[in-house]
């Protein structure tokens, strides 16, 4: 569901792999994947998938073992509830959203038991039509239900897979909040900053606000019951390490195009919970007041 960066990457890798695989899309995207398949761009091998099931109606797909929920957290609640044609007795909905919200959200439309959390160090966009480009990042896609046997078979999928890697973890909450705590400071500053990580990291001001967004993001966590494990400062670095120079979040590349961008999710859910725990977040709360002007997309 979201055939976009990271759904359209991951699903392709399946696919390539061997997987059954539909794909929910829409618009120019869409209507190219149905004329001329799907095109992957990546550093780890291309992919062509010339011809691909691809339909703006779940109804056209119908009950399916697994869905992947790759929409932006803004068209989540919208695409959430077109969900109930895929929908069987044993169905499973995993979510890759960024943010800590995804699981609430999808809880609203799905059975709550069938909902697993997710967590993907990925990086990915639609470069064109039809195409989509992996911009590096890590392999790694966390994911709850590590005694669930359909979990089991995607892990099987993704072993027989080029360039995915799913962990399969017990404790789904904590690996979300770090994602959460790495990525509001990643997407706040390259958003805010407009540049690459490598300029920021090399600079010693923009390296300082990109630490102070890391460290505001792990006070709030550690107020609200979810503190960052040992090492947590390292494992960022490798994460950030792990993009080109020029490396940017999902965030950014969309404010640049002029798309809506997910900050109430990322930097304003920070300032939010800061206000709520008594925690001070004057850089999360400068983003999120900043970028609120181009939330909604349109205007630069
Ligand atoms: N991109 C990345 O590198 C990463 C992203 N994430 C997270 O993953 C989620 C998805 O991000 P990303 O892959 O970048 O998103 P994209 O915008 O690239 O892809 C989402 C796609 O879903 C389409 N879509 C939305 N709603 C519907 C619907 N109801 N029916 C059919 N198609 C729909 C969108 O269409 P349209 O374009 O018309 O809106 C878009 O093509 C976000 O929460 C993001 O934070 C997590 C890790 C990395
Ligand atoms: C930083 C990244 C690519 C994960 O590594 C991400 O989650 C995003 O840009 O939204």
């Amino acid at each position: 569901m979201g055939a976009g960066g990271i759904g359209g990457y991951v699903g392709a890798r399946l696919a390539e792999a061997g997987g059954d695989v539909s794909f929910i899309a829409r618009g120019a995207h869409l209507a190219a994947m149905r004329q001329g398949g799907l095109r992957i761009q990546s550093g780890t091998g291309n992919v062509f998938l010339p011809v691909v099931s691809a339909s703006d109606a779940p109804a056209d797909i119908g009950p399916v073992d697994l869905v992947i929920f790759v929409v932006k957290l803004y068209d989540s609640e919208e695409a959430a509830a077109s969900l109930g044609p895929l929908i069987a007795r044993n169905t499973r909905v995993v979510t890759l959203q960024n943010g800590i919200d995804s699981i609430e959200i999808l809880s609203r439309h799905v059975p709550g038991d069938r909902v697993i959390g997710g967590a993907t160090y990925l990086s990915g966009f639609i470069g064109s039509p039809g195409e989509v480009v992996h911009a590096g990042g890590l392999p790694h896609i966390f994911v709850g239900g590590h005694r669930d046997p359909l979990i089991g078979e995607l892990q099987t999928l993704c072993d027989r897979s080029v360039g995915l890697e799913l962990k399969p973890v017990a404790d789904i909450d904590g690996v979300l909040w770090e994602k959460f705590v790495t990525l509001a400071a990643f997407s706040g500053g390259t958003s805010l900053m407009r540049s690459g990580i490598g300029p920021i990291l090399s600079n010693p001001e923009a390296r300082i606000f990109i630490e102070q967004l890391r460290d505001e993001g792990m006070a709030v966590a550690a107020a609200a019951g979810h503190p960052m494990a040992e090492g947590f400062e390292d494992r960022v670095m490798t994460r950030w390490a792990a993009l080109p120079p020029h490396g940017k979040s999902s965030m950014a590349n969309d404010l640049e195009r002029g798309k809506p961008i997910e900050v109430a999710w990322l930097s304003g859910r920070m300032h939010e919970l800061g206000m709520k725990l008594g925690v001070a977040t004057p850089g999360h709360t400068a983003v999120f007041r900043a970028l609120h002007l181009h939330a909604a997309g349109g205007a630069s």
